[in-house]
């Protein structure tokens, strides 16, 4: 058994991620800490009860090291690099969640604040498996992608060479509530957010550029990327629609299933997909459309599975030299 930590086990993608790892076969959950640990985990979590139990620690780079070979970070950004940066000093290989690995240092400057890390920042390898697997297979730290860009690069990276560059990508995204972790703030309140739905960040959300820079690296063209997101009244669960011209007619099936035809977590639907056919699982579910040059992209994850931290564990897989599908959920929770 390989030894692992979850630093950030209070959150909802802390949760998650000790789900994942109660039940798989290779990785032994060694060390779960919060901010503040004191605690058992099932005093977090009671759901855990009579699955897994331990002690949550306060957080410690040190004792991470004494017993673990990978960590993953379930905490805030700008946080998360004060750790990382410790335990990668100490030997630890990291899977972060926060966004403070994934991007350039002057994207990440531009939209975040001064990168206190930037050694450990070059060398990071952004977590996305159907654009990075071999990287990841030797990586030391990955920097798991944010939710929105999993559903949105994965639903634009088969049409990339397709789409008129000259023309901008439009990219309208819904999130479950879950998206904003576990803080009540006015929007996430029950009364403001039951039976509505509202835009948030419009043109000026943090993911833009992530999805963007992505985009960039892979297919070399600058897309003028637009995004919006919405919040709506689910606890999980991300709906991305994109909107793009093309350089030409194509078939939108037949493009997306050659692209991902040997790709274990993306399944591609000849309708619309929804956010309860993949919640719970590691799946991206994609359609597209074209009517003439016009293309419509359709594609749902999990946010704090596919999102997060069934990512994060995918990711850890291929760093530890595993199967890649090594424990990762992929029954959806439906009805
Ligand atoms: N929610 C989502 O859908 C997604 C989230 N992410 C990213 O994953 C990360 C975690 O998100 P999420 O789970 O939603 O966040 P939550 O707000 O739900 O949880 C944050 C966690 O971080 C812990 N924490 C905060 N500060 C410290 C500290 N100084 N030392 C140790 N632990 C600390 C908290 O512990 P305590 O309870 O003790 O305060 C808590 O366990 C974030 O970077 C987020 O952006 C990425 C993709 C999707
Ligand atoms: C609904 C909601 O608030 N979602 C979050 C995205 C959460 C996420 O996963 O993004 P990071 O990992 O980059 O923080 C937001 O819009 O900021």
């Amino acid at each position: 058994m390989i030894n692992v930590a979850v630093i950030g086990a209070s959150g909802y993608t802390g949760l998650e991620l000790v789900k994942i790892l109660a039940g798989h076969p290779r990785f032994e959950l060694a060390y779960v800490a919060t901010s503040e640990g004191g605690m058992r985990l099932t005093e977090l979590h009671p759901a855990m009860q009579g699955i897994f139990e331990c002690d949550v620690h306060k957080a410690d780079a040190a004792a991470v090291a004494a017993s673990c070979e990978l960590a993953f970070l379930a905490l805030p950004h700008m946080t998360a690099m004060g750790f990382v940066k410790e335990l990668m000093a100490l030997g630890v290989k990291v899977v972060d969640l926060s966004a403070d690995y994934r991007l350039k240092r002057e994207t990440y400057e531009a939209h975040y604040v001064p990168h206190i890390d930037p050694e450990n920042l070059e060398h990071a390898v952004y977590g996305l498996p159907e654009l990075n697997r071999e990287a990841i297979r030797s990586a030391r730290l990955v920097a798991n992608p944010g939710c929105y860009p999993t559903a949105s690069i994965l639903g634009l990276l088969p049409f990339t060479k397709y789409i008129d560059e000259d023309f901008p990508v439009f990219i309208d995204a819904k999130s479950g509530v879950s998206g904003a972790g576990k803080k009540c703030t006015t929007s996430t309140h029950f009364v403001s957010i039951n039976e509505n739905i509202f835009a948030y960040k419009p043109f000026e959300h943090r993911h833009e550029p992530e999805i963007r820079e992505k985009l960039l690296l892979d297919s070399g063209k600058d897309f003028d990327i637009n995004f919006v997101p919405h919040l709506i009244p689910a606890t999980r669960g991300e709906l991305i629609d994109a909107y793009a011209l093309l350089k030409e007619e194509i078939d939108p099936i037949a493009v997306l299933k050659a692209y991902y035809a040997d790709e274990p977590f993306v399944r591609i639907f000849e309708n619309p997909v929804d956010i309860k056919a993949c919640s719970g699982t590691n799946f991206c579910d994609i359609y597209a459309k074209v009517r003439g040059k016009k293309l419509y992209v359709n594609s749902s994850v999990d946010n704090i599975v596919r999102g997060s931290s069934s990512q994060a564990v995918a990711n850890a897989n291929l760093m530890m030299g595993l199967e890649e599908n090594t424990g990762i959920p992929i029954i959806a929770y439906v009805p």
